[in-house]
């Protein structure tokens, strides 16, 4: 599938007057050209592996024993991969983070993992898909929040996914490594996941809610899988990536402005993980308790 370039909404927001471009464009910027070769037709096959994690919009796996046309895929040329599945009532919401994978594509490899595309599949009469049964929603008929984010223009195609429930939609993306850690980074790696989210600000592109620790993936570890791009911006070879992006926005914001909001979200990001990792060590052992011990030996 590919999400038309109007399927998320662009948020223009008129500068007010001649002194505001340090923080406003004059308009929303174009789609950066891909710089992928025209879409050809290969076959991928793979299993459900291992349940990596879930959240309110997909349920995700690895992706076994991948074949390509049939065969093995040749050596370095793909990765250990993941499906995003989303949940019955997040087909809008997956649609939307297709649209921003394609969107920031010039950071796929760098800053974001590789995507492999977006795929959705008309369920039969009584077909069933085990993964919704088996890690279930919250609240199943709970509406798809990513929709709060094209205001009044919503766009048709979400309004009919919205209506049904019948419809297996995937994304195929490179298999990232370890969630950051609780407790306080190395400063490197603070760095690193700072300019993660400036990479992000040069696209205009502006995402409520995504500095979040469960967001933020090591870059892969485990072989195979195809070496770190370096970051057309920020020239960085970043060892973490973002992810997660159904709830974005498009907007006429610079990268000074955005990058200025994304820095404090990082570094209360940051101070959260270092509070709730000091709240999470276990106390050292009372003198009261080595003493209980003491007096029970003598018993
Ligand atoms: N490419 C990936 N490689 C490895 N693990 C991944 C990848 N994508 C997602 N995950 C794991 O799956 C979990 C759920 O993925 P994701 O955050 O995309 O789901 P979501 O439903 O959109 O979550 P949320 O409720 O936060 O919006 C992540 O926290 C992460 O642990």
């Amino acid at each position: 599938m590919t999400a038309p370039l109007d399927l998320v909404y662009s948020h223009f927001q008129p500068p007010p007057g001649p002194f505001y471009e340090e923080l406003l464009l004059d308009s929303v910027p174009e789609r950066l050209p891909s710089r992928l070769p025209p879409p050809g037709t290969a076959h991928l096959e793979g299993h459900l592996g291992k349940f990596i994690g879930d959240g309110n919009s997909g349920i995700v796996f690895e992706l076994d024993t991948l074949q390509l046309d049939g065969a093995p895929p040749a050596q370095g040329t793909v990765p250990r991969l993941v499906v995003k599945i989303a949940r019955s009532n997040r087909l809008a919401a997956l649609a939307r983070e297709s649209w921003f994978y394609d969107e920031m594509e010039c950071l796929q490899g760098s800053s974001i993992a590789r995507c492999y595309g977006w795929f959705e599949m008309e369920l039969s009469s009584g077909q069933v898909v085990p993964a919704w049964r088996e890690h279930p929603a919250e609240d199943p008929r709970d509406r798809d929040h990513a929709l709060d984010h094209d205001g009044k223009t919503i766009h048709p195609d979400q309004l009919k996914r919205t209506a049904r429930r019948d419809i297996l939609s995937v994304l195929v993306l490179e298999m990232l490594g370890d969630r950051m850690p609780l407790g306080r980074l190395p400063s490197d790696d603070k760095v690193d996941i700072m300019s993660l989210h400036e990479d992000i600000s040069h696209l205009s592109l502006a995402f409520s809610d995504n500095a979040r620790r469960q967001n933020i993936l090591r870059a892969p570890q485990e072989e195979p899988y195809l070496p770190s791009e370096v970051s057309p911006f920020t020239h960085r070879t970043h060892a973490w990536r973002v992810i997660d992006f159904e709830f974005g926005v498009k907007t006429n914001y610079t990268a000074v402005q955005l990058s200025l909001s994304y820095k404090g979200r990082v570094r209360r990001m940051f101070e959260d993980a270092e509070e709730e990792g000091a709240e999470d060590e276990v106390p050292a052992a009372f003198p009261e308790d080595r003493r209980t011990g003491e007096l029970l030996q003598c018993a």
